[in-house]
C-alpha cells in the first residue's frame, strides 16, 4: 500500500527502528489529549484595541479560568488584577511600581500564581507542544516550575528557590512578561476570522501584523477583505473603493502611515475640482481621531467626494465590459439626467441631492478626465509599491480562502447564493454553469489568478475584474445582497432605493435541513456539523439571536465594529469550541484608558452546545492526519524488521 519511495523519504526523518518506534508512542499520547480550543472571530473591521484585548484575554476564558483555580484564595480585585497583569503584563508591572511599597513581595507572589495558571492553560497540550510555545530564554525554568509537584517538601524548597533566584537576578519583570505572553499563547490553540479585516475601523493593518503573527490562523475572506485583494490586484475600481471607504472613514493613518498611499495627488485634484462645492453629503465619518495623518475634514469630504466619482465611472466601465456579470441596474451615471438633476432607478425617477458634477460630460458619462486619469494612476502605482499591502495580501493568499471546513465545520463570510426554493443557485461564468461548492472553489482559483497571473496573461484580466464582482456582485458568495446601493445612499434622500435585499440564502438556511444539505454539500457530517457565518450583524437589541436552525448555523457579527455597535447593541461575539463545548461570548463595548489597556471587560459566556463525549484531538482533522502519520510508521516499522528498508545508525 505505501510505496518504497514514500517510506524512503520517512526514513530520512525516522532514520532507526528506536527513532520510529517513540515517535508512533508520542503521537498515540497525542491522539488522546483533549482537542485544542479554537476560537472564531469575524467582522473585525479594523478595531485592532478590541480585537487585541480579545487575543490577548481569550475573549474573556483566561479571567474564567483565574477564578476556577483562585476561587476561594484571592478576592476579586486581585483576580481582575492578574488577569490585566496577563493582558498587558508591561504597562500593569508600571502601575504596580508606582501602587506597591515591596514590588519584590508582589513578584514573588505573582509568579507563583502565574505559575498556577499557566498550569492550567497547559495542562492539555503535550509538554513538547509548551515547550515549542515558550520564550527561550525561560524554556528551562518555566518547564520545572511548570512540572514540578509543589506539594513535595523537598521540591517545594527547590521552587522557592527558582522563584528567588529570578528575583535575585533581577529578572522578575521579564520572567512575569514571558510567562503572561506564553499564557496568552496557550489559550487560544487555532483563530478563525470570518471575514472583514478591512474598511470602516482604524488599523485593520495592525491586525493583520497580530495575524501574521499568530502560530495557527485561517481567514474566509468577507467582501472588504476581497475588495483590498482586488486593488492589490491592480483593479483600479477596488483601489478607488478602498480609497472611499477609507476617506470616509477618516482613516488616514491605515492609508498613509500604515500602507504609505501618498494621498497628495487626490488632495490637490480634489482641492481644485470641488474647490466651491461643500460637499456635504461626503463628509467623513469620524469614529476614531488620526495619531499620526490628520486632514482636515473639509478637505476630506472633497477629497471623499473626488474618489465616489471616480469609482462609479471605473464600475460603470466594468459593468459594460461584463454583460454577463447581470448589473446593468448598477451603472448609475449613465441612468442620471444631468440636465434636471435626476436619476432613474428601477422605472422611478429620484431627485439627487447633489447635481454637482464638474467631471462628468452628460453624453460620455464614465470617461474619466485626462486628470482623473493621472489621478487613478498615480493611486495605483502607489498601491503597488506598497511593501507592506503586499505582505498582507499574500498572507491572505496563503492563509486564506473563500471558505474553510474545519473540524466538522463549515465557515464562510457571506453566504452560498441560492433560490428560494432552497436549492443552490445556478451561477454563469464564461460558458459554464456553477453552484454549491464547485461555485466556490471556482471563483477561490479565479481569486488566486487574480493576483499570482504574469500581467501578460490572458486570463490575468478577466480574474482581477471579477474580484470586484465578488465585493459587491449580487450572486458574490462574499457579499450576498442584491446591490451595493453607494450611491443611493450619497445622492437620494427617499429610503426605498437604498434598500439591499439579502441573498435567499439568509431566509432558506434557517431551516435546519437547509444547514444539513449545505453541510454534506461540503463532504461534512450533517448530524455534528455547524455552519460558522460572519457579515451580518445580529441585532441583539431588536431581538435576534447569533444561533439559528436549531443550533446548525451561527451568525457571529455582533458589533465589534464601532460603526454597527448601535444596530447590535453589544461589541461582538467570539465562538469559542473546546474538547467540551461550543460557546458564545458576548462582548460589552469596550473602554481604553490612556494607556491604551481596556480593564473590566469580561464578556457574558453562554454554552451553546455541550459535547456528547469529551472531543479528543483523535477526533479532529489534525488527528485524522497523526492517523495516517501513525500508520506509516508502523509501515516504516516492518520496512526496517523485515530489511526492506535499512536502518541509518
Ligand atoms: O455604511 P457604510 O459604511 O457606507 O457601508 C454600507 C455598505 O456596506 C455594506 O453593508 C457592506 O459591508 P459589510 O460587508 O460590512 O456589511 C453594504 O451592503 C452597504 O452598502
Ligand atoms: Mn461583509
Amino acid at each position: 500500500m505505501f510505496d518504497q519511495k514514500y517510506l524512503e523519504l520517512l526514513s530520512v526523518e525516522y532514520p532507526t527502528i528506536g527513532s520510529a518506534a517513540s515517535e508512533i508512542i508520542n503521537l498515540k499520547a497525542i491522539q488522546c489529549l483533549p482537542k485544542g480550543t479554537e476560537y472564531f472571530f469575524s467582522d473585525l473591521h479594523g478595531e485592532y484595541e478590541p480585537f487585541l484585548h480579545l487575543l490577548k484575554s481569550a475573549s474573556g476564558m483566561i479571567r474564567a479560568k483565574i477564578d476556577n483555580i483562585f476561587e476561594n484564595s484571592i478576592s476579586d480585585e486581585e483576580c481582575s488584577q492578574l488577569a490585566t497583569l496577563i493582558y498587558y503584563p508591561e504597562e500593569e508591572i508600571e502601575n504596580i511600581k508606582c501602587q506597591t511599597d515591596n514590588f519584590e513581595d508582589w513578584c514573588k507572589v505573582t509568579m507563583y500564581r502565574l505559575v498556577q495558571v499557566c498550569k492550567e492553560v497547559s495542562r492539555k497540550y503535550t509538554r513538547s507542544k509548551v515547550r515549542k510555545k515558550m520564550p527561550a530564554d525561560f524554556a528551562y525554568i518555566i518547564d520545572e516550575l511548570l512540572h514540578g509537584d509543589h506539594l513535595d517538601i523537598n521540591k517545594k524548597s527547590y521552587y522557592s528557590k527558582i522563584i528567588h533566584s529570578i528575583i535575585d537576578a533581577g529578572m522578575a519583570e521579564k520572567f512575569i512578561c514571558k510567562i503572561c505572553v506564553l499564557i496568552q499563547h496557550l489559550s487560544i490553540d487555532n483563530l478563525h476570522i470570518i471575514g472583514d479585516v478591512y474598511d470602516r475601523g482604524p488599523r485593520p493593518d495592525i491586525i493583520m501584523n497580530e495575524l501574521i503573527n499568530f502560530h495557527d490562523v485561517d481567514i474566509e475572506w468577507g467582501n472588504h477583505d476581497i475588495s483590498w485583494m482586488g486593488a492589490a490586484s491592480g483593479n483600479l475600481a477596488c483601489i478607488a473603493n478602498v480609497i472611499r471607504m477609507g476617506v470616509s472613514y477618516n482613516t488616514f493613518d491605515l492609508l498613509e502611515d500604515g500602507y504609505g498611499i501618498n494621498l497628495r495627488a487626490l488632495s490637490i485634484f480634489a482641492l481644485e475640482t470641488y474647490k466651491e462645492d461643500p460637499c456635504e453629503r461626503f463628509l467623513p465619518h469620524i469614529l476614531d481621531e488620526n495619531k499620526y495623518d490628520y486632514v482636515d475634514v473639509q478637505l476630506a469630504a472633497k477629497m471623499h467626494k473626488a474618489i465616489t466619482v471616480i469609482q462609479f465611472k471605473l464600475e460603470g466601465q466594468l459593468i459594460k465590459e461584463h454583460p454577463e456579470y447581470g448589473m446593468d441596474e448598477r451603472n448609475v451615471l449613465e441612468k442620471i439626467n444631468y440636465e434636471n438633476g435626476t436619476i432613474e432607478l428601477n422605472g422611478s425617477t429620484y431627485e439627487l441631492v447633489d447635481k454637482n458634477f464638474p467631471t462628468i460630460s452628460p453624453e460620455a458619462p464614465l470617461k474619466l478626465t485626462d486628470e482623473e486619469e493621472v489621478l487613478i494612476r498615480t493611486l495605483a502605482a502607489s498601491f503597488s509599491r506598497s511593501r507592506l499591502l503586499e505582505k498582507h495580501v499574500k498572507f491572505l493568499y496563503s492563509n486564506g480562502g473563500v471558505y474553510k471546513c474545519i473540524n466538522n465545520n463549515l465557515l464562510y463570510h457571506g453566504c452560498i447564493p441560492m433560490e428560494n426554493n432552497g436549492t443552490f443557485a445556478r451561477v454563469k461564468i464564461g460558458e459554464k454553469f456553477y453552484k454549491g461548492k464547485e461555485y466556490l472553489d471556482y471563483i477561490t482559483q479565479l481569486a488566486y489568478n487574480a493576483y499570482n497571473l504574469p500581467l501578460n496573461s490572458p486570463d490575468k484580466k478577466e480574474a482581477t475584474d471579477f474580484m470586484w464582482y465578488l465585493w459587491c456582485g449580487p450572486k458574490s458568495p462574499l457579499f450576498g445582497k442584491s446591490k451595493m446601493a453607494a450611491f443611493e445612499n450619497y445622492f437620494i434622500l427617499e429610503k426605498e432605493p437604498s434598500e439591499e435585499n439579502l441573498d435567499p440564502y439568509y431566509r432558506v438556511s434557517l431551516d435546519e435541513d437547509v444547514c444539513n444539505m449545505i453541510l454534506e454539500e461540503f463532504g461534512l457530517d450533517s448530524k455534528s456539523g455547524h455552519i460558522i457565518n460572519g457579515h451580518v450583524p445580529v441585532k441583539i437589541i431588536k431581538g435576534e439571536k447569533p444561533v439559528k436552525a436549531n443550533g446548525k448555523l451561527f451568525f457571529i457579527d455582533g458589533g465589534i465594529s464601532k460603526a454597527y455597535q448601535p444596530k447590535t447593541g453589544i461589541a461582538g461575539y467570539t465562538l469559542i469550541y473546546n474538547s467540551k463545548q461550543l460557546s458564545l461570548a458576548e462582548h460589552k463595548p469596550f473602554q481604553n484608558d490612556q494607556n491604551g489597556i481596556i480593564r473590566d471587560n469580561t464578556p457574558k459566556i453562554m454554552s451553546v452546545e455541550i459535547m456528547k463525549e469529551r472531543v479528543t484531538v483523535a477526533k479532529t482533522d489534525v488527528g485524522k492526519r497523526i492517523a495516517e502519520k501513525i500508520e506509516s510508521l508502523e509501515e516504516l516499522l516492518k520496512a526496517y524488521k523485515d530489511g526492506t528498508i535499512k536502518e541509518k545508525n
